[in-house]
Formats: structure tokens, C-alpha cells, sequence
């Protein structure tokens, strides 16, 4: 007898450096075709360009047979409409840091730090879109008096899948993206309307936000939409997170985060109270330098990412005392938008290629083991680390961070986790079952700290260095 054909469902991750889209097997989460295609380089993009990487990454048939889809995108960028729903400029992403003057100025405009986490559960820095609203007030007048609506990157891709049909109706959200925007209240689940004009002077209409398996329509060939969400948020669903683990994903930012059941408060600003894709609260700490350390180091010492790995194993733990601040493109965790990275300790004698590359690894990770310490000093458990994310392939990442987290790290088999977790909800959205359906994530092995590397050597010298940055 044949074997029945499994239902499938796509879970597309439209991130910063590409769209990457699984096709699963609905009831196993078994990837049986996937996709890819760039997006442009820069802080700020057309979002035409992310539809049309979404064509060229399901060209050939990619999504034959699917019966559900579902986003997962880039948190916080400004997807700036008109009233007939023209893109009015290019969107600002989460990585562009030039509404740093408009952050502070709505921090102390609200009446500061507690009252921002009060209201919306985290304390707004340039990534998120309500300072990148104000930075288009302050800049650019004429296309800010012309923003009737203002989405975000999921929600701008989940409105053009629907509009292959007649089912689109408004844009849809859900709360784990629109709790990245700083002008919505994770707790209440509602906008601040109030807020929203504060940014921009003027109110401006926002996605409707859905329920975590709501389904947002159908498109002209009956496939079901889901409502989308981040990609943090999409990949903790993705992986399954559990009570102790937190993930920490290293593609162009550096993101560390954890599935909590209770909202947090967190008045440094250094972790933000986002919602989750479930229901819940995910806390996550959130740096812009992970993955591009690592092709700078390369293209500094002349190699590539392989290279980069060979060198940074031969050199010793500790770098030879060399330790890079890797805030290449500006810093958010601490929050240094004009930072620059610093390369401390450095002598005649340790001035190799080796101790470079073993620095840029050091550095990076030393970055992220911040912020899992912020998750701590919060009362988040952290007893195992999951590591996702393009830089998670390097060998030399997975030797050295072990010892840097100073617990057990995970490396779920190789698999896109954001695309993964917006496939699975896609299913959930097709089941009407209470609860996503329930897959496996295979772990592909776990690196045990040896406590022999001098792990805690280079995170003292990483805070050192960081404490002489003014604002650190
Ligand atoms: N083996 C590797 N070693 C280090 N970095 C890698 C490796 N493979 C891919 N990367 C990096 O991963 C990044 C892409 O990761 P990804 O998670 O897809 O990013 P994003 O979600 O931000 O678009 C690129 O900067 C790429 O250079
Ligand atoms: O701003 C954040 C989280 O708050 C970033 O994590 C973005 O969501 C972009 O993620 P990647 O493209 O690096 O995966």
C-alpha cells in the first residue's frame, strides 16, 4: 500500500542577512525541502527587497503542496506606509543606530527608565521602532507628515503573502513582535497610543495583533497564514526551549534569551521584557556584533571564516592576554550606539595573527556571556546553553564556549531554528489544537566546559576593558 503523503507546512525567517525557508513534514517537524536567498547589505532596505528574496528563495516549486506558512522576522524595523499603503521610505532596521539621540530623548521625555518599563516592559534603545518613528519625525518632515501606518518587517512579508489572494484585509502582528516596537505594553497587550504620537506627532495605525495560533487568512490557493512573529520569539519555538535553557543565537546580533512564564523588569535596559510566540514573556539581551566579528577578524588577517577557525585554535585560551571590545557597529548591550571596538592588552610579544582571531572569538562570546549573567541577575535559571545561528557552525566558537558560559552548551542538530519555529506554529495554526504540535529537536552534541581554558581570566579582562568605556 502507499504511503499516505505527509501534510506540510513552511516556516519562513526573513532576518537581516537573508530569507531562509523550511518545508516540514506538519506532524514531525521533518524538514523535507528548504530555500535561501540574500538581502541586501546595509542598516536600512526597501522592503521590497525581503519579497523579493522571498520569491527567489521558493522558485522552483518550493511551496508546492503546503497547506500552512508562517514568518518569523527581524525584530523592530520601521516599515513606514502611506495612507494607500505605499512604502514611504526605505525601512530603518533594528541595527541602525542613528535614532541614538531620539532613544534618550523619549527616555527622559516619559520620565525615565522605570516608567518605560512600566508601560511597555523594556527600556528603549535605537534598535527599537519608536525611536526610529521620532528619528523620521525630527529628520525627515515631509515623509513623517505622510506615515499613516507603520509595520514591521514580518508583519510587512505576512501582509504580502496574504495579498497573493484576496484574504488581505490589514496588517497582522503578534504580541512577541509588536512588543519590540516600544510603543506597546506586553503586560496589556495593547498599543500606547499616547506613545505613538510622542515618537511621531501625529497617531499612525499599527498590524492587529493576533493570538499565538490565530490564523491571519488564506491566500487564493487556500494555504492558511499564520500570525508570524519574531525571530527570536520564532526560534525559542523552534527549539522547544525548557525551564534552565537559554538560547544563544549568533547571527548578525548576538541574542541570548529564555522562555519565562512571568514578565521581568529590568531597569538597566540591558534585558528587554519581550513577549514570546506562546503566550508567554521572552526575556532577551540583545548585542550587534555576533557573526561580523568574526568575517571582519577574517578579512583583517587575510583568510576566511575556516582560516579564522584554524587560527584562533592555535593560539592558547586567554589570547595571549590580547582581549577585543567588539563593538564594531556600535554597541546596544551596554548601550554605546557610537562605540567602536577596542583591542586591549596588546604587546610586541603577543601581536600574532593567532591571538587576533582567538580574540575576535573571545570577545564575542565574552559579549553574550554578559548577557546570560543579565538573565541571572534577573532569576532566570541558566543551566544549559542551546547555540544557534550562522556563527554556531565555527569550530573554533564551539571550542571556546564552554568554558566562556561555564555551563553545558547544546548544539541542536544543524537546522534553521527561526524558520523552524514559524513552520511549527504554522502547524499549530493548521491543527486548532490548544498547544503546538509536539516535534523533537535532536541535539547533535553537548560540549562540556573543561574549566581548564581560562575562561574566567578573559571574562575578567573583557569587563575590565569594558568598564574604562565611558557609559559602559
Ligand atoms: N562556519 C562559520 N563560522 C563563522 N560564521 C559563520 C559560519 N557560517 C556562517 N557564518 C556567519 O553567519 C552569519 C549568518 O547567520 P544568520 O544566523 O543566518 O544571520 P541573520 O539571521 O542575522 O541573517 C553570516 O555573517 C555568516 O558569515
Ligand atoms: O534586534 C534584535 C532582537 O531584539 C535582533 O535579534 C533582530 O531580530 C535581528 O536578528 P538576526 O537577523 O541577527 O537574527
Amino acid at each position: 500500500m502507499p504511503h499516505a503523503r505527509p501534510t506540510l507546512v513552511a516556516g519562513v525567517d526573513s532576518s537581516t542577512q537573508s530569507t531562509k525557508v523550511v518545508v516540514c513534514d506538519a506532524s514531525t517537524g521533518e524538514v523535507v525541502r528548504t530555500g535561501r536567498a540574500p538581502h541586501p547589505d546595509g542598516s536600512e532596505v526597501h522592503p521590497d527587497r525581503w519579497w523579493e528574496a522571498f520569491t527567489n528563495a521558493t522558485a522552483g516549486g518550493l511551496l508546492d503542496d503546503v497547506a500552512a506558512i508562517a514568518v518569523g522576522g527581524q525584530q523592530h524595523g520601521m516599515c513606514a506606509l502611506d495612507e494607500v499603503g505605499a512604502v514611504v521610505r526605505d525601512a530603518l532596521l533594528w541595527n541602525d543606530t542613528r535614532s541614538a539621540q531620539a532613544s534618550r530623548d523619549l527616555l527622559g521625555e516619559l520620565g525615565g527608565a522605570a516608567t518605560w518599563v512600566e508601560r511597555t516592559g523594556s527600556v528603549p534603545v535605537p534598535s527599537f521602532t519608536v525611536t526610529k518613528v521620532r528619528w523620521l519625525a525630527e529628520n525627515e518632515p515631509a515623509n513623517a507628515a505622510r506615515v499613516a501606518e507603520v509595520v514591521l518587517p514580518h508583519d510587512w512579508l505576512t501582509g504580502q503573502i496574504l495579498k497573493q489572494g484576496n484574504a488581505f484585509r490589514e496588517y497582522v502582528t503578534d504580541r512577541g513582535d509588536a512588543s519590540g516596537t516600544g510603543y506597546f505594553s506586553t503586560a496589556e497587550g495593547t498599543y500606547l497610543l499616547d506613545i505613538q504620537e510622542l515618537a511621531l506627532g501625529h497617531g499612525f495605525v499599527t498590524p492587529r495583533v493576533l493570538g499565538p495560533s490565530e490564523e491571519a487568512g488564506r491566500t487564493d490557493t487556500g494555504v492558511i497564514v499564520g500570525p508570524g512573529t519574531g525571530d527570536n520569539a520564532a526560534a525559542a519555538l523552534g527549539l522547544g526551549l525548557r525551564a534552565g535553557d537559554a538560547a544563544v543565537s549568533l547571527g548578525t546580533s548576538g541574542a541570548v534569551f529564555a522562555d519565562h512564564s512571568l514578565p521581568v523588569r529590568d531597569l538597566t535596559g540591558h534585558v528587554a521584557g519581550f513577549a514570546s510566540a506562546t503566550g508567554g514573556h521572552l526575556p532577551l539581551v540583545c548585542t550587534l556584533n555576533a557573526a561580523r566579528v568574526l568575517t571582519a577578524a577574517a578579512r583583517l588577517l587575510g583568510t576566511d571564516l575556516t582560516g579564522l577557525d584554524h587560527l584562533a585554535l592555535s593560539a592558547s585560551p586567554g589570547a595571549g592576554g590580547l582581549t577585543l571590545l567588539p563593538y564594531l557597529d556600535g554597541e546596544r548591550t551596554p548601550n554605546l550606539p557610537d562605540a567602536t571596538g577596542t583591542l586591549g592588552g596588546l604587546t610586541r610579544s603577543n601581536a600574532t595573527p593567532e591571538n587576533l582571531a582567538r580574540a575576535a572569538v573571545e570577545g564575542m562570546l565574552a559579549n553574550l556571556v554578559a548577557g546570560v549573567q543579565d538573565l541571572r541577575r534577573l532569576g532566570i535559571p541558566v543551566a544549559r546553553i542551546l547555540l544557534i545561528g550562522g556563527a554556531s557552525a565555527s569550530a573554533a566558537v564551539r571550542a571556546i564556549a564552554p568554558d566562556l558560559f561555564g555551563v553545558p552548551v547544546a548544539i541542536p542538530a544543524a537546522g534553521e531554528y527561526v524558520g523552524l519555529g514559524a513552520a511549527r506554529q504554522a502547524a499549530w495554526v493548521l491543527s486548532g489544537a490548544d498547544q503546538p504540535p509536539d516535534w523533537k529537536v535532536r541535539i547533535e552534541e553537548t560540549l562540556e566546559p573543561t574549566g581548564q581554558l581560562g575562561g574566567l581570566d578573559v571574562l575578567d579582562r573583557y569587563e575590565a576593558l569594558r568598564s574604562t568605556l565611558h557609559g559602559a
